[in-house]
């Protein structure tokens, strides 16, 4: 896959002095990410570095090294996807990272990923899982990513984790996850998200998620990813979500609601379009919500598949949009009101962007 093309325009001439001094901006920009699935941030060279150290392994590793190579190259000549395709290729990704030591070190890699990019606060979610093969447990799995978490070498970008619930899991699984937020909600555990193939059965994790918030942890919730969703999206919005992801396909008065309650949304532009649940760039439901000021965080999604960094989620937003350099500088320091970490580390990234200078 190939990184998006950011279109020149008269505006991006005038305002930037061209594309690359428009990405060069954006990569040195502060940013916060908060919508990042961490199985789908790691970098091709990660996973082929996985793979190929696999190769060398047992019998049943080459075979998952094998499948993660054949995902690798259908990635790279794909140039859009169908969100049906799309979510089995991760059975190949979570075949390659189903120990402790390959989960820390794709945890290390993504977040240096994200601090070379510019991101200086990011919100990773993943998926608790289960690999009777390598004894890998839910509750081992989020150890371990807290755990490469805090041993990050990393020291420009603070990390946090949300623990994602699996829209093919059943309650008991969705309520043992928010346990388990609860239970690591010290070591760095801020959230809970409901994510997963959109097009997989409704399944009731009401109660999970309002007993996440019941503990004070925050939520956020993959709302309208697709259309013909509207009694789901009712349904989820009366969790009260603190944010919600995508929110593509929504019902005007769904819409409104989401507005006048001012809840903030994780908008992932390249994913859309590459998924074709947007039609194009200029078309996305982003340009409604800047134009209305409603809280709207730029965030990549899975930038190892759709090939984008979020500093080109910013050039894109700056090319289609006409957007100014104090405008991109404003987006992402509102960013910060929609953490999911407490006040003091909101302060102090606001110091951090206010020290900045281009
Ligand atoms: C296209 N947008 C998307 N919509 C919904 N869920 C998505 C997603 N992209 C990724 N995931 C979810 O994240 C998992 C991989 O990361 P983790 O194993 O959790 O780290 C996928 O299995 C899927 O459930």
């Amino acid at each position: 896959m190939k990184a998006p093309t950011v279109p020149n325009t008269s505006f991006v001439d005038k305002e930037f002095g061209g594309v690359d001094q428009l990405l060069e901006y954006c990569k040195a920009l502060p940013k916060i990410e908060l919508h990042a699935h961490l199985n789908g941030s790691i970098s091709p060279e990660s996973l082929r570095q996985l793979a190929e150290k696999r190769l060398a392994g047992t019998v049943g590793e080459a075979e998952a090294a094998t499948g993660a190579l054949s995902v690798l190259e259908a990635l790279e000549w794909k140039d859009t996807f169908d969100l049906k395709d799309f979510f089995p290729m991760f059975k190949h990704i979570y075949a390659l990272t189903n120990n402790m030591a390959w989960l820390v070190f794709i945890v290390h890699g993504v977040i240096k990923d994200f601090e070379d990019d510019g991101v200086r606060y990011l919100e990773l979610r993943s998926t608790p899982r289960d690999d009777a093969s390598t004894g890998l447990t839910k509750e081992l799995y989020v150890q371990t990513v807290l755990q490469a978490i805090s041993t990050s070498p990393a020291t420009k970008i603070s990390t946090r984790l949300i623990l994602t619930i699996d829209r093919r899991h059943s309650p008991e699984v969705a309520m043992q996850i928010v346990d388990l937020a609860i239970r690591f909600r010290d070591q760095g555990v801020v959230g809970v998200d409901l994510a997963g193939d959109p097009y997989a059965a409704d399944f009731d994790c009401k109660h999970a998620l309002l007993k996440a918030k019941a503990a004070g942890l925050k939520v956020t919730i993959h709302l309208g990813e697709i259309e013909n969703r509207e009694a789901e999206s009712a349904s989820m919005l009366e969790v009260r979500p603190d944010r919600l992801g995508h929110a593509t396909f929504l019902s005007e008065q769904l819409r409104a609601h989401v507005y006048e309650e001012r809840i903030a949304v994780e908008m992932c532009m390249t994913s859309n379009v590459l998924c074709r649940t947007v039609s194009s760039y200029e078309e996305h439901h982003i340009k409604e919500a800047l134009e209305l000021d409603h809280p709207s965080i730029l965030c990549t999604d899975d930038k190892s598949i759709f090939a984008s960094p979020l500093s080109c989620e910013y050039a894109l937003a700056a090319s289609t949009f006409s957007m100014t350099k104090q405008q991109l500088f404003d987006l992402s320091k509102k960013s910060i009101d929609a953490i999911f970490a407490n006040s003091e580390e909101k302060t102090r990234l606001r110091g951090v962007w206010d020290t900045w200078a281009p």
